[in-house]
């Protein structure tokens, strides 16, 4: 029997024209969004993913700026845009594209972070106000998963989640929103032993390691339901999964494609967040 298949991009279009309604509603209020995007070198795909945000700000009605820094800027130099941008009331939303350059504390920039502004959730105000069940600006890849299990019926409550990586970006906030909705959450990592062993165990299973198709029917229970993050560009320019898709469509039951999956999911939830933290400067 063949997967049913969860495209993100069609919850995506549908979610991003309710969220034009607000930016309308919000203008008459004379409040325009306004989302501030730092990108620092030229790493290829973060700059593909830049370009994909502004143009979803753009299509919503929201203001979207972008700085492009060096890749050779210092620490300290960063740290000051991101205080700038936190002091500047015309800012509603800030993110930093990751990753940065290796010489670049990721994690000190992302705590400077003014936490009503993190529309990444990546700030450790918003990440603990997550885990203690508080309102909070939540990742949006792993809010965007959510969405995509909410809106194709895939029911959690008392189900084992399997989350295979534990990045602070995804697997960690994903896990994290699971088990606020009672699912059963295992967390697999690089380190994990007889990995397939577990991941077998799983009614859901989140792939979120970047390594290319690295997943296969062996992991898998069958009819279980997959959501696949992973998101490489191979050399001959298509871009993959952490699943290998088309060995494991007809294994399981529900399953997120690449592209056209999770990927859309993570930006309209950065336009929701933008919006969501407009809505606090009210
Ligand atoms: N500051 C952040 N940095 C990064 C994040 C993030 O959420 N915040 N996530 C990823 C990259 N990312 C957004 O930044 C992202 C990745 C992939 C997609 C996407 O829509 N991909 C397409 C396929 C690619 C294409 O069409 O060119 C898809 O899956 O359909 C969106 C956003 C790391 N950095």
């Amino acid at each position: 029997m063949s997967a049913s298949i969860m495209y993100g991009d069609i919850l995506a279009q549908k979610i991003r024209s309710n969220l034009k309604i607000v930016v309308n509603e919000l203008k008459e209020e004379n409040i325009i969004p306004s989302l501030t995007v730092v990108i620092v070198g030229d790493n290829p795909a973060s700059k593909t993913y830049v370009k994909m945000k502004q143009k979803a700000c753009e299509k919503i009605g929201i203001r979207s700026h972008v700085i492009e820094l060096n890749s050779d800027i210092s620490e300290e130099d960063l740290l000051n845009q991101v205080i700038n941008l936190n002091e500047d009331d015309s800012v509603h939303g800030i993110l930093v594209q990751l990753p940065l350059p290796d010489h670049i504390n990721e994690k000190r920039i992302l705590e400077y972070i003014e936490p009503t502004k993190d529309v990444d959730g990546f700030n450790p105000i918003n990440i603990g106000r997550l885990s203690i069940g508080q309102d909070a600006l939540i990742p949006c890849t792993p809010l965007g998963i959510m969405e995509l299990l909410d809106f194709y019926g895939v029911s959690l409550r008392g189900k084992h989640a399997v989350v295979i990586g534990r990045s602070n970006i995804v697997g960690k906030p994903i896990g994290q929103l699971l088990l606020n909705k009672d699912a059963t959450v295992t967390y697999c990592h690089s380190k994990t032993e007889a990995l397939s062993s577990i991941t077998k165990q799983a009614d859901i299973l989140i792939v979120a390691i970047g390594k290319a198709q690295f997943i296969t029917k062996d992991h898998i229970k069958p009819g279980a339901v997959v959501i696949d993050v992973g998101n490489t560009f191979l050399s001959s320019g298509k871009v993959v999964g952490d699943v290998d898709y088309n060995e494991v469509k007809d294994h399981v039951s529900q399953i997120t494609p690449v592209p056209k999956g999770v990927g859309p999911m993570t930006i309209t939830m950065l336009l929701h967040n933008t919006i969501k933290a407009a809505k606090n400067f009210k």
